[in-house]
Formats: structure tokens, C-alpha cells, sequence
């Protein structure tokens, strides 16, 4: 079976901004992809792209095996979506709200939707422009996972909720894989971390990687080469040594293709008078500042 969503070549542009530069993805069946970059790198864009609330200037999405230029109501239908900008019906009481989502989703299950009001403690009588954020999340979570939706496309549902909150919404999002795939853009490394089963970085619009969570942590280490006696780093350091800066004796890099024995060799082949070399494995966010700083800086050079 083909991937439940798919980019080739995906370019988006707005007049002279290129929000999305050729963009190839693969999101397996039943994973929890976890969309990282900073701010501006094209992550709503590229969700928006998914929904058809944007088109592709060239190159296309797929989802469910559908062009999303071809998008009906009966594959929006199965796509929960949720993101902090949504604009809703403020006027409406929660119970409302709910009722009234129910008529465009015909797999709708009551008892699904009776389950997350216990779990969340919606207040099914009062506005949701009453509900503080956190509820009125709840609310729209509550929404579209009622549904039993195959994909679960999320735009910042972390920021600003408690740590409650948030592992409540990990929870429910979890319960529904691997018979859903979730597709989600966060900028909250640590939490991503702890359940996402694969990460995809986009920077300026362009997909730096997409891999495995565990192969990404594999290949970042945090490098200490002490050397016998300062001496100027080499200007032609390796692509793969970011962030690399001398300290006296001690020269500190981030080697985002590490392999213990390859790693060794060439610090010896690149730097003279080494004494010893440490590495240290890294945690998602560390591997966030790493590329954030790489990335300033190399426009910092442009
Ligand atoms: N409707 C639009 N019109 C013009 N430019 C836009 C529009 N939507 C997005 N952009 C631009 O496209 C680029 C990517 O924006 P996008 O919102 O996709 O980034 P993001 O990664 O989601 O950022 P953030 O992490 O800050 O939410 C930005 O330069 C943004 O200003």
C-alpha cells in the first residue's frame, strides 16, 4: 500500500517568499511524524498544503493515495485537524459544537465522543469563547478524534498548556496509532522526543531530513577533542563537524554523521596532537540548537 500522505517536489510560493522548496516526503502507515524547523520553515504551509486549504505552485501532496488538488468531503472526512490558529464558532456551546461536527463525519461514533467528555471533563453547557485555551483544545480534540480518523494532522497543539493537559493529548493522539498516522509541526523538542517515531526538519522551506527517531539520535554526537597544545582549527573542517569551535586545548563540534571508529580517524586526520576524544549522545532539543546555530550561521556567511 502507498504511503497514507506523500510530497514530491513540493513548492510552494507566495509572490516572492518560497514557503516550501521541493519538497519530498514519505510518511509511513501508522507513524507519529513530528514536523521540527524554525519559525517560518514552512511547517503550516506544508500541513495547510495536505488540506487543500493551499495548492502547490509546482510538484504535488498526496493523501490517502488522493492529489489534494482532488479532495472531496469524503476524504476531509476522514482527516482530523488541529491546529492553534483555528478559527471557531465561539457562540457556540461546547455540547453544541460537538453535535453540530457530527453531521460532516458519517464514521461519528457516540460513545467515542461520550468517552473523550468523561476523559476531558468537557463542560458541554458553556461557550467555547468561555473555555480557557486548554479546554477549547480539548474540545476540538475531542471533535476530531470522534470521528475515528485515519490521519491526525496537528499545528502546535502543545503551546502554552500545562503538563497535564499535554500528556492527556498525547495519550488520546497515541491510543489511535497505528491505525491512524499522525502528522504533527511542534517546535516542543522534549516533548516530541518522548513519543514521536519519526522527525522530519524543514529549514527555509527545504527538507533537511526525515528519518527514524532513533536513527537521528544515532547519528548526532556532541564532540570533545583535548589536544596536546592550542593550535588554529583548520579552515577546511568536514561538513558534517557543525558548530565547531576551539577553547585552549579543547575543540567542541556537533558530528551529525557519527560513527564511533569513522569519527576517531578523521578527528586524528584533521586535527594535530590529540590527546583524547569524548562524544556524547544528544537529546532531540540539543539537536535542535545544533542545527538552529549551523543554520544561522552559515547565513550569517552568505
Ligand atoms: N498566506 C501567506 N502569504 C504570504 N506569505 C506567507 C503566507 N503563509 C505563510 N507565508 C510565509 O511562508 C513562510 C513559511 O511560513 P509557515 O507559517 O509555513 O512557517 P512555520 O514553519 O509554520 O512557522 P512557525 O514555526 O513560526 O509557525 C514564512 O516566510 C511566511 O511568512
Amino acid at each position: 500500500m502507498s504511503s497514507p500522505l506523500r510530497t514530491e517536489q513540493l513548492t510552494k510560493r507566495f509572490r516572492s517568499v518560497e514557503a516550501l522548496h521541493q519538497v519530498s516526503l514519505d510518511v509511513p502507515e501508522g507513524a507519529v511524524f513530528a514536523l521540527v524547523g524554525p519559525n517560518g520553515a514552512g511547517k503550516t504551509t506544508l500541513l495547510k498544503t495536505l488540506l487543500n486549504i493551499e495548492q502547490p505552485t509546482s510538484g504535488h501532496a498526496e493523501v490517502l493515495g488522493v492529489d489534494t488538488r482532488a479532495m472531496k468531503p469524503d476524504l476531509l472526512a476522514r482527516i482530523g485537524y488541529i491546529s492553534e490558529n483555528q478559527r471557531l464558532p465561539g457562540w457556540m456551546k461546547t455540547g453544541y459544537f460537538l453535535s453540530y461536527c457530527k453531521r460532516f463525519y458519517p464514521a461519528w461514533r457516540d460513545d467515542d465522543l461520550a468517552e473523550l467528555i468523561r476523559l476531558y471533563q468537557l463542560p458541554l453547557d458553556r461557550k467555547l469563547s468561555e473555555l480557557s485555551r486548554g479546554m477549547r483544545l480539548k474540545a476540538v480534540l475531542a471533535s476530531a478524534l470522534a470521528h475515528r480518523p485515519k490521519l491526525i494532522l496537528l499545528d502546535e497543539p502543545f503551546s502554552g498548556l500545562d503538563v497535564l493537559v499535554r500528556e492527556q493529548l498525547i495519550e488520546s493522539i497515541l491510543e489511535r496509532t497505528p491505525e491512524a498516522t499522525v502528522l504533527l509541526a511542534s517546535h516542543d523538542l522534549p516533548e516530541i522526543e518522548s513519543f514521536a517515531s519519526h522527525v522530519a526538519y524543514l529549514n527555509e522551506g527545504r527538507l533537511e531530513f526525515a528519518e527514524e527517531m532513533g536513527s537521528l539520535t544515532e547519528r548526532f554526537r556532541e564532540v570533545e577533542v583535548t589536544l596536546e597544545e592550542p593550535t588554529t582549527l583548520p579552515g577546511d573542517l568536514p561538513r558534517n563537524w557543525l558548530n565547531a569551535e576551539q577553547s585552549a586545548v579543547v575543540v567542541r563540534f556537533t558530528d551529525c554523521r557519527f560513527d564511533g571508529r569513522q569519527t576517531q580517524a578523521e578527528v586524528q586526520r584533521r586535527l594535530r596532537g590529540v590527546r583524547d576524544v569524548t562524544a556524547r549522545s544528544m537529546s532531540l532539543r540539543a539537536i535542535g540548537v545544533a542545527l538552529a546555530r549551523s543554520a544561522e550561521a552559515s547565513v550569517g556567511a552568505r
